[in-house]
């Protein structure tokens, strides 16, 4: 247990492992991942492609595929041990009341088969006793949030664009007042105005309704204006975590600094080449011995290839798992 458990964490991930079994071995997905969240507050998750992002969240949502192990690690939330929770008990009393997703695609949470107004009355009413004209009113409160017309509840997903139908699943995971938003790439698919848009949308209702949000993505640039702390994986572990300031102007991880590194800035374009990651990530099933991300290190050392890095506190809320820090 690297982090002590607080009053103020809403979520409180410990030392969390999971792996997919596959005919040959186990997939290290999540592999031994701690972290935690506060109340009223965003935590950004970012990393490549295939480091255990959608992972962590499925894990989070108990959604995980058939072939998912959970081998070891506990998901507190409010203080209570959501993965040994009686499923039923889970799906009726946490998710979408007190956890919330919205995922990449706005389809998979909308059913091209019903209405708009269908989907939110049916979210209303499987989880509370309220007659259907105020969870009418509800929902069309809930649509005018988020800047949808009412008469767009009308209508059947398809007839909508992707930025309404993103708003609509923003305006869906808000309509039980939930504690906890996820949001997992949930502007990814969006062209960049309309993700600046959404983006500050979810940040002003954070502000305004409180409550605390995953942040999910593989693009750090985002993260700088909506999050609090940042958490950077790796290949299945977390490699850094910390107070956004604090990793944004001082990122410790080798891996940190070139995801920076590789965001463009249209101000530095001229004076600065963007550096790409050179390599590929390991094969998850058989990762290095050492520190996973050692092949692609431009400051390995012996040890890296030799013994895994521990994820430790350099200062105040800032924690970083590389023996090149640790030796500093
Ligand atoms: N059902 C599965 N069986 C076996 N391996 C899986 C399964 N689902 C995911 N994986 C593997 O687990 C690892 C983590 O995948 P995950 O989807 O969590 O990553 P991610 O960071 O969310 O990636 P992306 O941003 O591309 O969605 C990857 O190596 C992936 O190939």
């Amino acid at each position: 247990m690297i982090f002590e458990e607080s009053t103020d964490n809403l979520l409180y991930v410990d030392s969390l492992k999971t792996y997919y079994k596959t005919k040959t071995g186990y997939v290290k997905a999540v592999d031994d991942v701690s972290l935690f969240l506060d109340r009223s507050k965003v935590i950004g998750v970012a990393g490549e492609s295939g480091c255990g992002k959608s992972t962590l969240v499925t894990t989070i949502f108990r959604v995980v595929p058939k072939n998912a192990h959970i081998m070891s690690g506990s998901i507190k939330f409010k203080g209570q041990d959501i993965l040994s929770m009686d499923i039923k008990r889970f799906r009726k009393e946490i998710v979408w009341k007190e956890i919330a997703y919205i995922p990449q695609a706005s389809m998979d949470v909308l059913d091209p088969v019903y209405k708009v107004k269908d989907q939110m009355l049916e979210t209303i009413l499987t989880h509370e006793d309220v007659s259907k004209a105020e969870a009418m009113e509800r929902i069309y409160k809930a649509l005018e949030n988020v800047g949808v017309p009412h008469e767009k509840a009308d209508m059947f997903p398809y007839e909508l664009s992707g930025g309404q139908r993103q708003r609509i699943v923003i305006a869906m995971s808000l309509l039980l007042n939930p504690s906890m938003i996820v949001s997992d790439e949930a502007t990814t698919a969006l062209d960049v105005i309309t993700q600046a848009k959404i983006l500050e949308l979810m940040k002003s209702l954070q502000e305004s309704r409180k409550f605390s949000m995953m942040f999910v993505t593989h693009d750090l640039s985002l993260l700088a204006n909506v999050s609090d702390s940042i958490a950077i994986m790796y290949a299945g572990k977390l490699v850094e975590f910390g107070d956004v300031e604090k990793v944004f102007s001082n990122p410790l991880h080798p891996y940190t600094q070139l995801l920076i590194r590789a965001i463009p800035n249209i101000a530095m374009r001229k004076k600065k080449r963007l550096v790409a990651i050179p390599g590929y990530p390991p094969d998850l099933e058989n990762p290095p011995k050492g520190c996973r991300f050692a092949p692609r290190c431009p400051l390995a050392m012996p040890i890296c290839n030799e013994r895994e890095p521990e994820l430790s506190r350099a200062e105040g809320f800032h924690y970083v798992a590389c023996h090149a820090v640790s030796k500093k």
